[in-house]
């Protein structure tokens, strides 16, 4: 097959009592009843206004956000995470609700919604346990006249910009260590996705969160907001995480104050099946990697090289598996995808496939954009990829696996390491040397062996080259809100 095929699946539709609910849920926000519009990516429908912040209202929101952070970085580690763990009880007491509100802005299916709020949540969990743990050290200067005492604290205030892929996950990855360690954080989520962020807030709040700590400003006007925040001196830190472009921009900004910055930014992910995977793991795991968030995900396999002993097994399971996705509402029974954000995103999947056929690609399934008021886009494959062709080269962030072949490990590290990205990278071969060898070489922040969902809140996540800077989740996410200083206590010899 050469070229796009009608997809002849049915959308499932969803189920009344799920809407009824979700929307119940996004009353209980208590929103603005004009403003920013916000809708459900599958049908259109307007679900809701959110409030559309000038630059006056950002800085009123730094203020508040600057006293709120002079009183809890006075607090002690064990109230803070008292706190915290707080949080997380009633985050995970409202998995339903966070679920059926992430699903209803941003698409994605019921039950991985529901995964989301256990990633999401595991995040603020995570940090409620490290925040008693702020490290520090004690040392004695080489000379014996001196010892010095190095004492990590909050780095201040910090504004945190989200994208609508992971709505809750990316939020709290971000606020937890941050109120950890001692910081107030002003958080800038997308205007596609916001309730999420809105409604989790709520519960900090009810949860303990001392009052001006968290600020959640929208905007339709960012670059605005980012020129005023980022250059206000109460301001110390930004985290961002979304696409390289906006990510240099806010760079260039940060460096007039000298910010402190992480940068979460766009991928390009090889995906590495070897001779030697076992077939069944490597499609289970590049099905994964690649269908989860319906391939918007900045770890998404976007550059499958599969090895030619192997390629057309491979092809032909994941071709199976692929074809036998249920599209529709992620609030429908049974949706494993559902839609693309909006319709220039569908419209994107489109634009891909076509200009990967042109180039002499084979189309195995999807391949369409579904008859729909939603962004629906069918699970596709495309092998037999050129290098050159737009969807090798450009982040794919949707549903669409393109398949490369090759013939050996050096050839395809150079290959897969021939990109400015370097967030994540999947390695599947039943050879742990070889796994290891292959995992060493590729330049990314991340590396999933034999599976396909690395992400972890006990994991260093974050890229190499151009896919960012620092760190988010683990003891390391902790420091990035962290100043070091020393105190050098002189010492006499005893007499
Ligand atoms: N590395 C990671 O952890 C990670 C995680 C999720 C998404 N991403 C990346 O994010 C991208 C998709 O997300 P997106 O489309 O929302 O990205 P985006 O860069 O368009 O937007 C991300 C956020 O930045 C805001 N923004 C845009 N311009 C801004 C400006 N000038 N000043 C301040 N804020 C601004 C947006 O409103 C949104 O809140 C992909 O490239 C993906 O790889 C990376
Ligand atoms: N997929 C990432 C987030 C980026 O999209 C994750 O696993 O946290």
């Amino acid at each position: 097959m050469t070229s796009a095929t009608v997809d002849t699946r049915t959308l499932v539709s969803a189920r009344a009592d799920r809407m009824n609910y979700a929307n119940d849920v996004i009353n209980s926000i208590g929103l603005p009843t004009s403003g920013t519009s916000v809708n459900d990516p599958a049908t259109g429908e307007h679900i809701g206004y959110i409030p559309d912040v000038d630059v006056a209202g950002a800085l009123e929101a730094v203020g508040v956000a600057d006293n709120a952070g002079r009183a809890w970085a006075r607090t002690t580690p064990r109230e803070r995470a008292n706190v915290l763990h707080a949080w997380y009880d009633t985050l995970v007491a409202h998995t339903e609700e966070i679920a059926h509100l992430i699903t209803r802005e941003m698409g994605k299916p019921l039950a991985e919604a529901r995964g989301e709020v256990k990633y999401g949540s595991d995040f603020v969990r995570w940090y409620a346990e490290e925040a008693v743990r702020p490290g520090g050290d004690f040392r004695e200067a080489p000379d014996g006249g001196a010892n010095i005492v190095v004492r990590r604290g909050p780095v201040g205030l910090a504004v945190l910009i989200t994208p609508w892929n992971f709505p809750l996950a990316m939020a709290t990855r971000k606020i937890a260590p941050a109120l950890a360690a001692g910081c107030a954080v002003v958080i800038k989520p997308a205007n596609l996705t916001p309730f999420t962020t809105f409604y989790v807030v709520e519960l900090a709040r009810q949860a303990g969160v001392p009052e001006g700590l968290i600020n959640v400003i929208t905007t339709e006007k960012p670059a605005d907001f980012s020129n005023a925040v980022l250059r206000d001196e109460r301001v110390r830190k930004v985290s961002f995480t979304g696409s390289t472009g906006v990510g240099r921009q806010l760079m260039a900004i940060a460096s007039g104050g000298v910010l402190r910055s992480s940068m979460e930014l766009g991928g390009n992910a090889p995906a590495l099946v070897f001779d030697d995977a076992d077939l069944e793991r490597a499609v289970d795991g590049v099905f994964a990697a690649k269908l989860r968030n319906g391939g918007q995900s900045c770890i998404a396999a976007n550059r499958i090289y599969v090895q030619s002993g192997i390629a057309d097994d491979f092809v032909d399971a994941l071709t199976d598996r692929l074809a036998a996705v249920d599209v529709g509402h992620g609030l429908g029974d049974g949706t494993a995808l559902g839609p693309m954000i909006d319709r220039r995103a569908a419209t994107k999947m489109a634009e891909l496939t076509r200009d990967a056929i042109r180039r002499g690609a084979q189309l195995r399934t999807g391949g369409v954009e579904f008859d729909s008021p939603g962004n629906f886009f069918a699970p596709t494959l495309l092998d037999h990829v050129p290098a050159s062709a737009d969807v090798a080269v450009s982040e794919i962030f949707g549903p669409i696996a393109a398949v490369q072949r090759f013939d050996t490990e050096d050839e395809v590290i150079a290959r897969a390491n021939d990109t400015e990205f370097g967030l994540a990278g999947y390695v599947f071969t039943e050879n742990l040397d070889r796994a290891l060898n292959v995992a060493d070489r590729l330049e990314t922040g991340l590396v999933g062996i034999n599976q396909g969902v690395p992400s972890n809140a006990a994991a260093p996540f974050g890229g190499l080259k151009q896919s960012g800077l620092g760190r988010e989740g683990s003891a390391e996410g902790l420091e990035e809100y962290q100043n070091v200083r020393f105190y050098n206590i002189a010492r006499r010899p005893s007499a």
